[in-house]
């Protein structure tokens, strides 16, 4: 059995050395894939071939791929949660810091005094100014988080460390999210409580319908004055008109994000990276790593890990077995009717698993021995079922 897997933007090296060569043909010009990796590619016009059975997105973010299509047509979408998660959170640190301090501005000054070449005068000239560029601490100040998952509850802990207190507003927290987060996290009732309250904010939630221009014209003017807003998460989720609209107006006071937009150039009060949170060797590694082990597993023998589209399902292979794998509308009786397929069939089945997730249900089924070369189009040829496979 091979697999071709076609790649996207740049993978780590450690990730891409999971896959077998014996097995897997990997790299950016594969054809007809039977999966895809990638990063921040963007996927929503990319037309997928009938062949195409999985995409793993080496980060958190899907709203570069167009999830729902994948789901019609049986594709499993993975992610990585929480594997650059640190480095968003190192990142965060630094744009408090950044916010806080005349960190920019100080070195930009110091650096454009080229025409002094006396390094005590250089000195005494810095002595002098350097009160411009005076800043205030984080120790005290309240942090307010939207959105309390990988990178949330790893900004809470790192704040508390900081002797910030720590506010937090999640209306969809997972029970896994809440056992992570430190207690010492208060919890907003609102996104207007907590930016009632808070000296800075920082954005933690996923790109989706319901987040879209969450920070907007109608409750900017919610922010504390002076506030920081801080977004390492989504472009779409701050509107950049309010943003602007409240720095000029005095009301925030910085806004430090990883998304520039092309009015932001030449401001001292917006500091905009090239999306550079997840950028680090450790983050980029991880997130490669898993994608690919993830993937590995589901392509060899169906099984399913931090999908955001299909159900999580893992069974041990039983030896000497041949497993058949389907997806299927998430309807009654379509299990049933592919059970009753493989007994005219004369099929004996050892072991099998069925889950459901929303729209969707999976299934593994471990057989006794080689099936028939009609099998697997028998059991397509059943009413709902979308997406089979024999490995
Ligand atoms: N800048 C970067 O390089 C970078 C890196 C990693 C992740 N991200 C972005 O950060 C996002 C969060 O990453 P994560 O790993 O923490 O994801 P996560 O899924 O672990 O956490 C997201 C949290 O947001 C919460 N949430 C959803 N809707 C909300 C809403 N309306 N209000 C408040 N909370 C809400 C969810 O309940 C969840 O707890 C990703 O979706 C991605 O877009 C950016
Ligand atoms: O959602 C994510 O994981 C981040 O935005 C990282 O994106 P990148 O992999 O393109 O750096």
């Amino acid at each position: 059995m091979s697999f071709k897997v076609q790649t996207f933007n740049q993978i780590a090296e450690r990730g891409l050395n999971r896959f077998d060569p014996v097995k897997y043909q990997v790299g950016s010009d594969q054809v007809e894939p039977d999966a895809m990796l990638l990063r921040s590619q963007n996927l929503h016009d990319c037309v997928f071939n009938k062949n195409l059975k999985a995409i793993a997105r080496a980060g958190a973010g899907v709203n570069n791929v167009p999830v729902d299509a994948c789901s019609k047509h049986g594709i499993v979408v993975f992610n990585t949660p929480g594997a650059n998660a640190n480095a968003v959170k190192e990142l965060v640190f630094c744009a408090l810091l950044l916010a806080s301090r005349g960190i920019v501005d100080g070195m930009r000054f110091a650096e454009g005094l080229t025409d002094i070449s006396d390094s005590s005068v250089l000195a005494a000239r810095l002595e002098k100014e350097k009160k411009q560029f005076a800043g205030v601490e984080l120790y005290g100040k309240k942090l307010g988080i939207v959105g309390l998952g990988a990178i949330g509850s790893m900004v809470a802990e790192m704040a508390l460390a900081l002797g910030m207190e720590v506010l937090g507003f999640d209306p969809a927290l997972s029970v896994d999210a809440a056992w992570r987060l430190p207690n010492q996290v208060q919890r907003m009732e609102s996104l207007q409580a907590l930016l009632g309250q808070a000296d800075y904010v920082s954005l933690h939630v996923p790109a989706i319908e319901q987040t879209k221009n969450l920070i907007n014209a109608e409750n900017i003017g919610s922010f504390k004055k002076g506030a920081v807003l801080v977004n390492f998460a989504r472009e779409s989720i701050v509107d950049p008109h309010a943003v602007l609209a409240a720095l000029n107006a005095g009301g925030l006071a910085r806004y430090v994000c990883d998304f520039p937009e092309p009015e932001f150039r030449g401001r001292k009060d917006i500091l905009a990276m090239p999306h550079i949170g997840a950028s680090t060797l450790e983050a980029e590694e991880n997130c490669a790593v898993m994608a690919a082990d993830q993937l590995r597993d589901f392509l060899e023998n169906g099984n399913i890990k931090n999908s955001v589209n299909f159900p999580p399902v893992a069974m041990p292979r039983a030896p000497g077995t041949c497993r058949l794998t389907f997806t299927n509308d998430n309807v009654s009786g379509v299990l049933g009717h592919v059970l009753s397929v493989l007994a005219d069939l004369q099929v004996n089945v050892v072991d099998m698993m069925n889950k459901s997730r929303g729209q969707l249900a999976y299934n593994i089924i471990d057989m006794e021995a080689e099936p028939s070369a009609e099998l697997q189009a028998a059991v397509a040829a059943v009413e709902h079922v979308i997406a089979v496979r024999l490995i």
